[in-house]
């Protein structure tokens, strides 16, 4: 399985005068573990929802395709479309009355590519007993059920929106190591929507930012690294190098700066910086990311 492709033209989603989403046109490959990104409000549980078929485009349109879909189809009403897709919300849409295991059958049921294997396997490391109700798990257990649930399904598209953000930083990691575990395994398109951005950049392939709901660029996450870079080393040698410079951030230890400057550092100026003992690395995502989405940022940067 390589999973399931998006296309979006136009996507146009309103809640009254609310633009959601406002004319997108995304194009999501298959196989590859997406990072969708963007401030509060930016239209990504808005996108999700669209993605998984729980919401109707009010203009343009989605369409997923490959797998064992074939040809492009739209996830609307179509509930073949819709059980190859699993959107895990933040909040779970779990039923607080039933035994955790109930939740298990109930996923077993929908999703044709359900391993019970790894969903047992997953409780385990998550230490969540089978039989308790899902209202007396802890607000951290729920997210990591959700969490299993959305891994075990092994659905061709596999979205997880903020579903992880009630865990607990050994859980999160818990959670990372199991997805790329089980992506090696079964490689699928997931799409994480987060605000973890420093945390989840390392896993991903892709990333989507979105701002007001437009797209304020979709790009291979190594191409996005390689619009700016940091340089490290004494603060004196980096301020000097950095003069002139589009400078994103800026972080200080004792003596050594780190700065994050946007934009192509010609071949003098990585000579100069080596030749002052400076450490030149790609741009952190988040910086990139804080930058393209703040309320001042210039169309002509992104
Ligand atoms: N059911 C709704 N009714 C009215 N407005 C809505 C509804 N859902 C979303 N919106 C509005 O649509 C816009 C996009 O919201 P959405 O939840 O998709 O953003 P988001 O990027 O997921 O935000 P966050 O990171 O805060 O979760 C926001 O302005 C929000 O207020």
């Amino acid at each position: 399985m390589t999973g399931l492709g998006v296309r979006t033209d136009n996507l146009t989603v309103t809640f009254g005068d609310q633009v959601a989403l406002d004319g997108l046109d995304l194009r999501l490959a298959p196989g590859k573990i997406h990072g969708l990104l963007g401030r509060n409000g930016s239209g990504k549980s808005t996108l999700a929802a669209v993605l998984a078929g729980f919401r109707q485009p009010g203009v343009g349109r989605v369409l997923l395709d490959g797998g064992d879909l074939g040809e492009a189809r739209e996830p609307y009403e179509n509930a073949v479309v819709t059980s190859r897709v699993c959107l895990i919300r933040e909040s779970g849409d779990l039923y607080d009355a039933a035994p955790v295991k109930n939740m298990l059958g109930l996923a077993a049921s929908l999703r044709p590519y359900w391993d019970a294997d790894l969903a047992g396997d997953l409780l385990d490391r998550f230490e969540i007993p089978m039989r308790k109700r899902v209202q007396k798990l802890s607000r951290g257990k729920k997210s990591a059920l959700g969490v299993v649930l959305g891994l075990a399904s092994r659905a061709p598209l596999t979205i997880f929106d903020e579903s992880y953000l009630g865990m607990d930083v050994p859980s999160r990691q818990l959670f990372y190591d199991a997805l790329l575990a089980d992506y090696a395994e079964v490689p699928r398109t997931i799409v994480l929507s987060t605000h973890l951005v420093s945390e989840v950049s390392p896993m991903l392939e892709e990333v989507v930012i979105l701002d007001r709901g437009r797209l304020v660029t979709q790009s291979p996450v190594d191409s996005l690294r390689g619009r700016g870079a940091s340089i490290v080393g004494p603060a004196a040698a980096v301020d000097e190098l950095t003069t002139g410079l589009a400078v994103l951030a800026e972080q200080r230890l004792g003596g050594t700066k780190s700065s994050t400057v946007l934009g192509d550092l010609d071949e003098t100026l990585v000579r100069q910086a080596r030749s002052a003992g400076l450490e030149i690395g790609p741009v952190g995502l988040q910086d990139l990311f804080v930058h393209l989405t703040a309320t001042n940022s210039k169309e002509g940067d992104r």
